[in-house]
């Protein structure tokens, strides 16, 4: 049995326990982030994230003293990207004091992400390019179809915009299926968003590797993206989720991602 310390965050209640190896130390295998994530007999958490120095990565030729998120989903796939994951991640740094400035870069699969420590405790978040494609997919969830827009934030999403009402009523216990089936061949993460108004939207997520979460952030950056671009709305964007509200503004096709993340506490387990 071996012993491991951690943190617990949540962004907009998009949960990750973290944990610190920055000599890359730790075997991230599947099954052991399967029973760290397990809600019933685990700690719990929708992901995991290790917090290691790029060096440290085999598939990483960058600078080797950024900090590197290394990110699992639950069911211990790897992602390349989590736009909330990575505040939280920013947020451990700066608690833990192994960043001195508001500002700096992180380095992630989907390559190296700009962060700021805004005021009132929030957090930008530069995510880059968020790529909508012009072909679309068909959503099917149980007897209900739509079509969707095909995002790409790093990681693959669809997006689909749901009339009044809809929202509520979606069933997101099961997983929504997509055609053609071979559109997205390394899954995809799925967002359901409703126009509130202008520069204003509402979503829900179904993630790859989790399920339904209360917030995903490259989901919400996907989701503006497919509504700016159909829209041709220009301002920044605001989007509920079931966690929390989160902003996107956009510099030219870069999205900036902002919202709050907090380390809730920190323990130890036993594998
Ligand atoms: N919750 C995240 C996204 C996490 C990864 C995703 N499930 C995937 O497999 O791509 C976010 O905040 O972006």
């Amino acid at each position: 049995m071996r012993r491991y310390s951690f943190h617990k965050g949540h962004a907009t209640k998009n949960d990750f326990i973290v944990l610190d190896d920055s000599y890359g130390m730790h075997e991230m295998q599947p099954d052991f982030i399967q029973v760290l994530t397990d809600r019933h007999s685990g700690v719990g958490a929708d992901g995991v994230i290790r917090v290691v120095r790029a060096g440290s990565v085999r598939e990483w030729s960058g600078d080797p003293n950024l900090w590197f998120m290394d990110y699992y989903n639950a069911d211990g796939s790897v992602a390349e990207m989590c736009g909330n994951g990575l505040r939280v991640f920013a947020r451990h740094l700066i608690n833990e004091q192994l960043v001195t400035s508001s500002s700096f870069d992180v380095a992630t699969r989907a390559g190296i992400k700009h962060v700021e420590i805004s005021r009132f405790g929030l957090i930008s978040t530069d995510i880059g390019e968020a790529l909508v494609m012009d072909e679309t997919v068909t959503v099917r969830l149980g007897d209900r179809e739509w079509a969707a827009d095909k995002v790409d934030v790093g990681n693959p999403h669809a997006v689909v915009f749901v009339s009044d009402g809809a929202l509520d009523r979606l069933m997101l216990h099961s997983a929504p299926t997509w055609a053609p089936s071979d559109a997205f061949p390394d899954g995809a993460n799925v967002e359901f968003v409703h126009i509130d108004g202008p520069g204003t939207l509402s979503m829900r997520v179904f993630e790859r590797g989790v399920g339904e979460t209360l917030s995903c952030g490259t989901g919400v950056v996907a989701s503006a993206a497919a509504y700016r671009r159909r829209s041709g709305f220009e301002g920044t964007i605001a989007v509920t989720v079931p966690g929390g509200e989160l902003s996107v503004a956009f510099d030219g096709d870069r999205a900036l991602l902002t919202g709050p993340a907090v380390i809730i506490g920190r323990g130890e387990f036993w594998i």
